[in-house]
């Protein structure tokens, strides 16, 4: 389903910065609108000083790209926009010419659910400079966002083991849009269900949930109130314990899911919100284990992350379900993945590319040249050894040799005959639509299967190892030639 044209009505063309219709404008002024450009999308730094991301967001992208056409009411707006004197911003024939755009570039771009490291390009864009340039702020956008979010959320289901985990943050997300794309990339990184009524419909995410204290407090009693919900859901309902005295109120729990069985039906879990969760699981499934009761799940929330998760299974919690908030759809200790849109190459009047490269005083600023593509190298056992970024519009030589992005010492050499996959798939074809948009459950057992293939010392939180990611050799000459050129020392 197109969710953004049902969110947001027709037309998103509007959604960038003025500076890339500014730009477009005097692209389209001084004739270069159609040269043609090849730009790549990718991040600097693993977020969470983690050792690998989980690329999302490209959905976003392709609804994006596929409705890009300004509409009626954007072109008003831009007709209506006035520059420091007082005139018209744009030109009218200008207007003329955005309001017959279509979008005509090539699209490839790595698959949701894949796990990617810095420097990688997750989009490539390559057509006309005005179009490529134009949608650089969108891009970013909902990769940056969403990469993020299924990476954090690729972290929480790590450390929960393979217990369900459920994603209840609407409330504390940063806005509309960023509570649902949250739970869309959530469901990527590996949760399993959300509370969110709309993502569920939206998406097709299972939606789940228990209730508040308010309910407890509504009635006269915890145990009345316990009693009134299971009346209401007899076969889904999770008691939240915590309101007046955690372990009183799982004894009240345990009242009412005897009556609850004496009239047929089973308590499904209780919720533990609030105090030391090891100590109070752990007592709690004493409690309901002695009662006869062990099926019943233990569900605990209380702005938990990836690290209390580790050390609540540490201590030994009898907690088999997690509620997770704040921590994961605003991802708490890195609020943004810092993507960039880079421009590495553009076509002279003869058809050739010129690679172009940002130079930065800090290498890892500066930008790579060519018209990229990933490949990634596997082992006997289709797991993940290295990935080689190299320049499509050159040819390969025979011997393949990666070189670290930042070290020039460190080199890998990668034997014939290794198995490998090129991770960039055509998206779009001359502004056509050419990849079928897999099912969200698609992508997150892609996710898993990744996940599987990377080598537990890179997944760690403490400390991981860097995956190896570098640069085919001749693309790292080209990329240091370019360097010395422009700081005139070649
Ligand atoms: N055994 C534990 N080990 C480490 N952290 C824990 C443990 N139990 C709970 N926590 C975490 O400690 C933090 C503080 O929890 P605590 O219940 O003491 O305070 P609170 O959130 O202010 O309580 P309340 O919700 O009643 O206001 C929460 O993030 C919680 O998830
Ligand atoms: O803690 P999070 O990971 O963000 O998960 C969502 C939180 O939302 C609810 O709390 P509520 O809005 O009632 O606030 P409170 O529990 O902090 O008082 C729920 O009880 C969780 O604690
Ligand atoms: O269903 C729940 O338990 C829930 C939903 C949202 C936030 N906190 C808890």
């Amino acid at each position: 389903m197109d969710f953004t044209r049902n969110l947001y009505g027709t037309s998103l063309s509007l959604l960038t910065d003025l500076y890339q219709l500014t730009m477009a404008y005097g692209y389209w002024k001084s004739g270069r609108a159609e040269q043609q450009a090849v730009f790549h999308l990718y991040f600097r730094k693993n977020p969470f000083e983690g050792g690998y991301a989980v690329c999302a967001g490209l959905e976003y992208a392709v609804h994006f790209l596929r409705n890009l056409k300004f509409s009626d009411n954007d072109i008003e707006y831009l007709t209506s926009l006035r520059n420091a004197k007082g005139d018209e911003l744009f030109d009218l024939d200008f207007i003329d010419y955005l309001r017959n755009l279509r979008f005509t570039c090539n699209v490839e771009a790595i698959p949701e659910g894949t796990v990617v490291f810095p420097n990688e390009p997750l989009i490539r864009v390559s057509g006309p400079l005005l179009q490529a340039q134009l949608i650089e702020t969108p891009l970013l956008n909902f990769l940056n966002f969403q990469t993020l979010i299924a990476t954090k959320a690729a972290r929480i289901t790590e450390a929960a083991q393979g217990d369900l985990v459920m994603e209840f943050g609407m409330r504390r997300a940063q806005g509309v849009d960023g509570s649902l794309s949250a739970t869309r990339a959530a469901f990527i990184g590996g949760v399993k269900a959300t509370s969110n009524v709309m993502a569920g419909e939206l998406f097709d995410i299972p939606v789940k949930g228990t209730h508040a204290h308010s309910w407890i407090m509504a009635f006269a009693n915890e145990e009345e109130a316990f009693e009134k919900y299971a009346e209401a859901f007899p076969h889904d309902s999770v008691f939240l314990v915590d309101t007046f005295d955690t372990l009183e109120g799982v004894k009240n729990a345990i009242k009412v899911a005897r009556k609850m069985r004496e009239s047929g039906s089973e308590l499904f879990g209780i919720r533990l919100d609030s105090g030391d969760l090891a100590y109070l699981s752990i007592e709690a499934r004493k409690l309901l284990d002695e009662a006869g009761f062990p099926k019943v799940n233990i569900v605990a929330s209380n702005d938990l992350d990836e690290n209390l998760i580790a050390s609540l299974k540490q201590q030994g919690a009898k907690i088999n379900s997690w509620g997770i908030g704040t921590q994961l759809v605003t991802a708490f200790d890195q609020p943004a993945l810092g993507g960039v849109y880079k421009l590495g190459a553009l076509q002279d009047e003869k058809g050739q590319w010129q690679y172009k490269l940002k130079l930065s005083e800090q290498l890892v600023k500066t930008s790579t040249p060519g018209v990229q593509q990933v490949r990634r190298f596997l082992d006997g056992h289709g797991k993940f050894v290295a990935d080689m970024i190299y320049n499509e519009a050159e040819n390969l030589p025979e011997n393949l040799k990666i070189v670290h992005p930042l070290d020039i010492t460190k080199q890998k050499p990668i034997a014939a005959g290794t198995p490998s996959e090129d991770l960039l798939q055509p998206i779009f074809k001359n502004g056509q639509l050419v990849y079928c948009l897999p099912a969200l459950p698609e992508i997150q057992q892609r996710t898993q299967q990744q996940l599987q293939a990377l080598d537990p010392s890179i997944r760690r939180f403490l400390n991981p190892h860097t995956y190896p990611v570098g640069l085919e050799a001749t693309l790292h000459q080209l990329k240091t030639d370019l360097i010395l050129k422009f700081r005139h020392l070649k």
